[in-house]
């Protein structure tokens, strides 16, 4: 790839504005902004967990405690804490405003609009940046929203697979036990247990009771939504990389995939990052601050 990426705004608007088909990828620098750690930034959580140990099915397996404290800690950090969507994620969420799209991307295909969002965040920020838009342009973008790591607002059963969607307002089980404790281990017994209907075959046996796991992707599992990915990836002609470090796959694959399709690829993080010296355009800064000035 000769030629470095450029950072002229004028000339990705221009990009921008003929590409029929614009996709995001998202990373934990897009919610830097609001306060919640990175991974691999200063102060980042695997500066402070051993990813293998909290976020893999095989380090749940031996200490569901230690990772049931571990997501109990971020999910105080996106819910408890109140975290709110920053200028980064409003700007995103922009792209969901019909007259937005007609004024920045005139050419995006009516099948291709809003923008689909692919993001490795399990934070629902840019789901919550959707809040004031009217309730259809709302639904139609929350669709857009593709969540390849899971989501810290729900659980899964490890038996009987049902998801549990625990709102942001009503604490999760897991929060009373973990109040009770002072981090040390939680009896298996007292984890969050599914209250999902049992089923033992053909008949039912009232509550499922199985132990519940973070409904997050963990390494070694194969993220969420990769069929519908593929596909539009594939006909990607615009795929802006925000807050990411590039270094988990299959996300940090997908550049390089639309740019082999002939796609452009717009990189928007603090500093470099891995793979962006083959981006058409490099925007360095906080996204939260790039983002508006860009799209705006
Ligand atoms: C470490 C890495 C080498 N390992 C992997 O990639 C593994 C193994 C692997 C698979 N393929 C490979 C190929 C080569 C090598 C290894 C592999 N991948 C997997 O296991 C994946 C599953 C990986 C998912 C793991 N779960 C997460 N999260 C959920 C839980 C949780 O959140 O706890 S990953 C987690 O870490 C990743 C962290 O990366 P970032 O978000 O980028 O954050 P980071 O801190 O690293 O960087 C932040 C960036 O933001 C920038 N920044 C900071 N502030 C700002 C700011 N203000 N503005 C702008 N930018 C900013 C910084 O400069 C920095 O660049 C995210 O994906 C995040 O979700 N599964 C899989 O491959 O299954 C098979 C498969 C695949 C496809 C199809 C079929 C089968
Ligand atoms: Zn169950």
């Amino acid at each position: 790839m000769s030629s470095t990426p450029s950072s002229d705004v004028a000339a990705f608007r221009a990009a921008l504005a003929s590409s029929k088909n614009i996709i995001v990828l998202a990373g934990a620098g897009l919610s830097a902004g609001s306060g919640i750690k990175t991974f691999r930034g200063a102060g980042g959580f695997w500066h402070q967990h051993d990813i293998q140990a909290v976020a893999s099915t095989e380090g749940f397996n031996e200490h569901p405690s230690l990772v049931w404290q571990f997501y109990y800690e971020r999910r105080e950090e996106c819910v408890l804490l109140e975290a709110k969507p920053n200028r980064a994620h409003h700007a995103l969420a922009s792209l969901s405003d019909p007259l937005v799209i007609a004024r920045v991307a005139p050419s995006l295909e009516a099948v291709n609009s809003p923008p689909l969002l692919i993001t490795q965040n399990i934070d629902s920020l840019s789901q919550r940046a959707l809040g004031d838009f009217p309730e259809e342009v709302r639904k139609a973008a929350e669709e857009r929203i593709l969540e390849m790591h899971g989501s810290i607002l729900t659980t899964r059963c490890t038996s009987c697979q049902h998801i549990h969607r625990s709102s942001p307002s009503n604490p999760s089980p897991l929060a009373a036990a973990l109040a009770k404790r002072d981090g040390s281990d939680i009896p298996l017994a007292e984890l969050p247990r599914c209250g999902g209907d049992g089923w033992a075959g053909s008949n039912r046996y009232g509550r499922c009771g199985g132990l519940l796991r973070p409904n997050v992707i963990w390494f070694g599992e194969v993220p969420e939504h990769m069929g519908e990915i593929a596909r539009k990836l594939n006909w990607c002609d615009m795929l802006l990389v925000v807050g990411t470090s590039s270094l988990v796959h299959p996300a940090a694959g997908f550049a390089a995939n639309v740019k082999k399709r002939g796609g452009k690829v717009a990189v928007f993080n603090l500093e470099r990052s891995r793979g962006d010296e083959d981006a058409d355009f490099l925007f360095l800064g906080p996204c939260e601050e790039t983002l508006p000035q860009v799209l705006g």
